[in-house]
């Protein structure tokens, strides 16, 4: 039995998180924690989440005395936190040898120089950096198992990424499109003016500029252009990608292509069948479907997730899973 610490355990994806490991028969809650000063600490998980009334577990603040208890008690600690949080969160407690599975952006880039311009701060933790790897679970499944310092993907990197890369090999030198739309959890629970009720109305965001574009086009190794997009409902996202083929390639290939995913109980691909979101939510899976037109070369796949289940929390137990050999 693994013992793990919920870190940001108020917050939508450390909610989620906290019930898929207390229904994990492996893996059992040391603790959930919020910031020191949170207005939440001392309440118990289940009054903010009635949902999860059958979690007995008090959301504890994070002071020096709980960092202490967690290193004496956990085999990991999970990181649902904002990025800059995460950035010495994680390096505190990969050092004191535990494992870190962190949800956040602060360890997906190898290279440090991204961090100032997408994230805003300079990477303060180059030696944890370099033994971060990327928590893709279908693609990435030996580093995960082989290193402490495992990074989450982002939501909407985790659907482009499960649609393009089985095509990698097949892609022109012309950039694919991808045009993803999220549900509001994407965005955390704080209160923000722009993912308000009444705010909300479907529109495309971060135009040209959003930190999810370098992180898949770094994990594709290919550039992209990515246009996320805010729609009106709670959960899930759906990315639409167009992207063209070397001349010649044939639907077979394509249908070849995919079947990398034919073994994989959570990613199921359909031809010619297209995901729906409300398929996807409250469930682990990504469901893709592709069309290609051998004339011109072009493919359209789609790919669906829950953003905080196979975007967030479910791939994170997927990579603690792999991880731990469970
Ligand atoms: N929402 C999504 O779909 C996805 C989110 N992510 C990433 O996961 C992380 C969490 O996201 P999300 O759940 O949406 O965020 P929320 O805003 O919903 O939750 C953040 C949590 O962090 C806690 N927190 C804040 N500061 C600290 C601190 N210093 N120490 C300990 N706890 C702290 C908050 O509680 P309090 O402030 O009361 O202390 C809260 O519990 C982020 O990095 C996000 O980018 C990744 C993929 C998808
Ligand atoms: C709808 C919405 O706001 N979505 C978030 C993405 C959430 C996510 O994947 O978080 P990371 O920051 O961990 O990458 C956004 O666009 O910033």
């Amino acid at each position: 039995m693994k013992n793990i610490a919920i870190i940001g355990a108020s917050g939508y994806t450390g909610a989620q998180i906290t019930a898929l490991i207390e229904n994990d028969p492996g893996l059992s809650v040391q603790g959930l924690y919020v910031s020191e000063n949170s207005l939440d600490k001392g309440k118990a998980l289940a009054d903010l989440y009635p949902v999860y009334q059958h979690i007995p577990y008090v959301l504890q603040p994070l002071t020096a005395a709980a960092k202490a208890q967690i290193v004496a008690e956990s085999a990991a600690v999970v990181l649902a936190t904002e990025h800059a949080v995460s950035l010495e969160l994680a390096a505190w407690f990969y050092q004191q040898g535990l494992s870190v599975f962190d949800l956040s952006g602060a360890y997906r880039f190898a290279d440090a120089a991204q961090y100032p311009k997408w994230y805003g701060f300079e990477h303060t933790q180059p030696e944890v950096l370099a033994q971060a790897v990327y928590g893709l679970a279908e693609w990435n499944a030996d580093k995960i198992a082989a290193t402490r310092m495992i990074a989450v993907p982002g939501c909407y990197p985790t659907a482009s990424l499960l649609a393009l890369k089985p095509v990698k090999s097949l892609l022109t030198a012309n950039w694919p499109v991808i045009n993803a739309v999220s549900g509001v959890t994407g965005a955390g629970r704080k209160a923000q003016l722009h993912t308000s009720f009444c705010e909300v109305s479907l529109t495309p965001y971060g135009v040209l500029g959003h930190r999810h574009q370098p992180e898949i086009a770094t994990h594709l190794g290919q550039q992209v252009i990515f246009t996320p997009h805010l729609g009106n409902f709670k959960r899930g996202i759906l990315a639409t990608i167009t992207a063209q083929l070397q001349p010649g390639t044939t639907t077979e290939q394509v249908a070849q292509a995919y079947s990398i995913y034919d073994d994989s109980p959570l990613v199921k691909v359909n031809h010619n069948r297209f995901p729906k979101v409300d398929d996807v939510v409250l469930t682990p899976n990504c469901h893709i479907g592709w069309k290609f037109d051998e004339a011109s070369g072009y493919l359209v796949v789609a790919s669906a997730i829950d953003n905080l289940m196979k975007g967030a929390a479910s791939q994170a137990l997927q990579c603690i899973k792999i991880h731990f050999n469970l």
